[in-house]
């Protein structure tokens, strides 16, 4: 097992710079997710990680070892796939074992670490069968298995669920993390999906445009946001938004077009600041009377909860009430936050405040 650390990394296609000072610590054993949007440069750190991309500058190293000009054969780590990658012509065994038989190891030993990994993976009833006879959770255990056999200091993960149905996705999330707990092995985990983000993170990196938005555990990048655009990235519905003003006559007060809202009394933003204010949807509380007024757009039933689109002032808003809270479109609707709740940022950088 091993520690990964890059030092003000950075990569260039051609001519085009895709990544610019990437510098990032991952702890022994701890399960890291680098998470953005299509083209935010992840699949390619992780791809640096694994040899198959140069670095083209900065350093890279794993337990320790400076690893730029490694051989990814011998960087010792292992990575699971999208697609898998699965040998079709091979059974589950030897597509298992394969690593260990290019490697000569013996037979025997070979046999014991493919049973063995078959066992905690629950392949066992199928290491004879061949890929197409399996289903897609089963084929993606078996190339998880490929990476088990091999002690790999460093498991990394590109994508891996992303073939999977929903539900076989949540199951498999729930395998990936406890197969991590059994073994410890530190791994980056590369998605787009904020959920496998926040249900299998140790720590999440949100990278944006080949830079690091915001490094932190699930709770954090959750509850502490540092800039709007980590606070519009992570959680669904994403988080209400208000462009407006800081007033701090007494209680400090956000005002905009048609909303006004209490701050907490130590808030860092200055009077007449120019500020954004987010509220996550769920804490978004409705009632008849008081707080902010507005008027519904729809309501929507996911099965537990109930999203209520309102229009406030000039915003769009959505909060997340229980479900017996059913209005009618055009219903006037009262919307209130506690101060406690409320994420401020700065209009002009985007950056959190306080
Ligand atoms: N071989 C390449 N040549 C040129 N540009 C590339 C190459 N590979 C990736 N890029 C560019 O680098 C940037 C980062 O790509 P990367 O695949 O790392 O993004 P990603 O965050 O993993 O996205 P996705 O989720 O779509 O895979 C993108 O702008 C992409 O177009």
């Amino acid at each position: 097992m091993a520690t990964v650390e890059y030092k003000n990394i950075a990569k260039v296609f051609g001519n085009v710079e895709v990544m610019r000072d990437i510098s990032l610590s991952i702890a022994d054993r701890e399960f890291v997710v680098l998470l953005g949007p299509s083209g935010c440069g992840k699949t390619t750190l992780l791809r640096m990680t694994a040899g198959l991309e140069t670095v083209t500058k900065g350093d890279l190293f794993i337990a320790d070892k400076r690893v730029n000009d490694v051989h990814p054969r011998d960087r010792n780590i292992a990575m699971v796939f999208q697609n898998y990658a699965l040998y079709p012509t091979m059974k589950v065994f030897d597509n298992i074992g394969f690593s260990l038989e290019v490697a000569k190891v013996p037979k025997a030993e070979i046999r014991k670490k493919v049973e063995w990994a078959a066992e905690i993976l629950n392949l066992t009833p199928y290491l004879d069968r061949y890929p197409k006879e399996l289903s897609g959770g089963q084929r993606q255990r078996v190339a998880m298995g490929r990476a088990m056999v091999r002690e790999a200091e460093v498991f990394l993960f590109d994508e891996p669920l992303s073939n999977l149905d929903a539900k076989l996705r949540a199951h498999m999330r729930l395998e990936i993390r406890q197969l991590h707990n059994r073994l410890g092995t530190t791994t980056i985990y590369v998605t787009h999906d904020q959920i496998e983000a926040m249900t299998m993170a140790d720590k999440i990196v949100l990278m944006h445009a080949g830079k690091i938005m915001q490094i932190g555990t699930p709770d954090e990048v959750y509850e502490r946001p540092n800039s709007k655009y980590v606070a519009d990235f992570i959680g669904s519905p994403s988080m209400n938004f208000f462009e407006g003003t800081v007033e701090a006559a007494g209680v400090p007060r956000f005002v905009a077009e048609g909303v006004s809202i209490d701050l907490s009394p130590g808030v860092g933003a200055k009077a007449g600041q120019k500020v954004i204010l987010g509220v996550r949807p769920n804490d978004l509380g409705i009632s008849d009377a008081g707080g902010i007024k507005g008027e519904v757009v729809l309501c929507e039933t996911t099965g537990a909860d109930m999203q209520v689109h309102a229009r406030v002032g000039a915003f769009e808003t959505v909060a997340v009430v229980p479900r017996g809270e059913r209005r009618a479109p055009g219903s006037p609707v009262s919307l209130s936050v506690q101060p406690d709740k409320v994420h401020l940022f700065d209009a002009a950088t985007e950056q959190r405040i306080g």
